[in-house]
């Protein structure tokens, strides 16, 4: 399977405008678009389309969006495949520092300062190699809650590499049960965890539904993270509530700038109310309590 691409290279006022039209004219579920520096005053806006549309459609709808404004911009269409897709992202990348947490991949052992904790992840075929903004914002919001205090139960809903559960892990000595849908992930993460010392508290667990016993079994949870996309944070804000414990804390990533007032309508019905929300690279990540 592959994953449609469009990137523009900006300098950062276009980008930031062009990536709002952008969001306009790409609705949820149609496409993602984010808006980011590459390098010193060098920008990118990137818009990923669903898998049904080939990176050409993508660029033509795009093109079409933009309307005159498209003639005088270099529009780069690419198909990512499934396999390259963590591989892309790292290409290049320099380890990622959130809070007291730096991601690196094993080139850049030897690079890690010794006072942070250091998450190895390797390019494969689950996402969270720290990079993306999602990623990130959960390990700085996750950063200040450990700071705060301790959190006995935690879940990570949809750990793709674990990152966020081996953070939780290491941060604390203790346990974290970090679940997926996808089985390939789920394996990952617990490779991962295992070559980050974290393989004896974290619990990697296909889960394809709250409906899995381990849910009831672990929980209730005193602090929930999941990094998904909006769509699905939105359905799932019941299930997320019944499993959170009283003074529970939820981290919630992978909804776009523009998408957190329908996500937080949804948690507020729950009973769950906003404690503080972050912005980066055009994705917004959101710590609620109960
Ligand atoms: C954006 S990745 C996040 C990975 C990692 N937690 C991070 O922050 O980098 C989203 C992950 O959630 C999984 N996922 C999607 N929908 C899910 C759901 N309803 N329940 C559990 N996991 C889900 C995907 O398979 C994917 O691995």
């Amino acid at each position: 399977m592959s994953t449609p691409l469009v990137r523009l290279r900006l300098d950062e006022a276009t980008a930031k405008r062009v990536a709002d039209v952008l969001e306009d004219a790409f609705p949820f579920g149609e496409a993602s678009v984010s808006a980011f520096e590459t390098a010193k005053d060098e920008w990118a806006v990137e818009v990923y389309g669903g898998p049904d549309a080939t990176a050409e459609e993508l660029a033509a709808a795009l093109r079409e969006a933009l309307g005159p404004e498209s003639a005088g911009l270099r529009i780069e269409a690419d198909a990512i495949e499934e396999a390259d897709w963590v591989a892309k992202s790292l290409e290049g990348l320099a380890p990622v520092p959130a809070g007291r947490f730096v991601v690196y991949g094993s080139h850049d052992r030897d690079k890690i300062p010794a006072d942070a904790i250091g998450i190895e992840i390797e390019a494969a075929l689950a996402f969270g190699t720290g990079h993306h903004g999602t990623t990130r914002g959960c390990l700085l919001a996750l950063d200040e809650l450990l700071t705060e205090r301790r959190f006995e139960r935690v879940l990570d809903l949809g750990a793709g590499t674990a990152v966020l559960a081996i953070a939780v892990a290491l941060a604390q000595r203790g346990p974290v049960l970090a679940t997926d849908i996808d089985e390939m992930s789920v394996q990952i993460a617990a490779e991962n965890a295992e070559a980050n010392g974290a393989g004896a508290f974290v619990e990697a667990v296909h889960a394809t539904g709250f409906d899995h016993p381990v849910f009831a079994e672990r929980g209730p949870f005193d602090l929930i993270v999941a990094n998904i996309l909006a769509g699905p944070l939105v359905e799932l804000a019941p299930d997320v509530k019944r499993h959170l414990a009283e003074d529970g804390r939820v981290v919630l990533s992978g909804l776009m700038t523009h998408e957190e007032e329908r996500v937080l309508d949804a948690y507020r019905a729950q009973g769950l109310n906003l404690v503080v929300a972050r912005q980066l690279e055009g994705w917004s990540t959101l710590v609620l309590a109960a």
